[in-house]
């Protein structure tokens, strides 16, 4: 079968591991040290459920509540990675004003979502919970996951490519 092209931007507020998990997905490692990201273009090929694909990760500038949806990612991009982090109520209500405006900005009623919610490491910081991620994702149609970019990112990515 030939290899499937996937377009997917990586969105949501700043500092939330938007690069770690392209990086982790994408190189396989974990950085540590922190670098606001203008966007960056990740390319990876990768085999699921016996189909190949080529996958374009988009990773985005972090975006919150006042951002104007940046229409270059309304066209052209096949599905949406959207990460909170779970210490961040902040970075929750982003995700679900990029989200309204993704709705509004494709005129569609439904979009191809995985929602993220990043950094289940620091589980002492925890201010969002599963079910709040997992109830919003279902309001959405989405695919709901947690990881941590310093543990494994990959299946994200994975359901993702599969989910669209
Ligand atoms: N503990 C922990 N730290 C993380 C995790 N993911 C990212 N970080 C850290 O959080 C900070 C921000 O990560 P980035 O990946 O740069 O976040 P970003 O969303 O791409 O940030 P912008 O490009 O500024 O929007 C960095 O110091 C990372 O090392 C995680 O799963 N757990």
């Amino acid at each position: 079968m030939p290899s499937k092209q996937r377009k997917i931007a990586v969105m949501g507020y700043r500092s939330v591991g938007k690069s770690s998990l392209s990086i982790q997905f994408v190189e396989g490692q974990f950085v540590d040290s922190y670098d606001p990201t203008i966007e960056n273009t990740f390319t990876k090929s990768t085999r699921i459920n016996s189909q190949d694909y080529e996958l374009k990760l988009v990773d985005t500038a972090g975006q919150d509540e006042y951002s104007i949806f940046p229409s270059q990612y309304s066209i052209d991009v096949h599905g949406y990675v959207l990460v909170y982090s779970i210490t961040s109520t902040k970075s929750f209500d982003v995700v679900k004003s990029i989200h309204e405006k993704l709705l509004d900005i494709t005129g569609k009623g439904h979009v191809p979502v995985v929602l993220v919610g990043n950094k289940t490491d620091l589980h002492m910081e925890r201010m969002i919970s599963a079910e709040e991620g997992k109830r919003l994702a279902d309001e959405w149609k989405a695919i709901f996951l947690e990881t941590s970019a310093k543990q494994n990112a990959v299946s994200s990515f994975h359901n993702m490519a599969n989910g669209i």
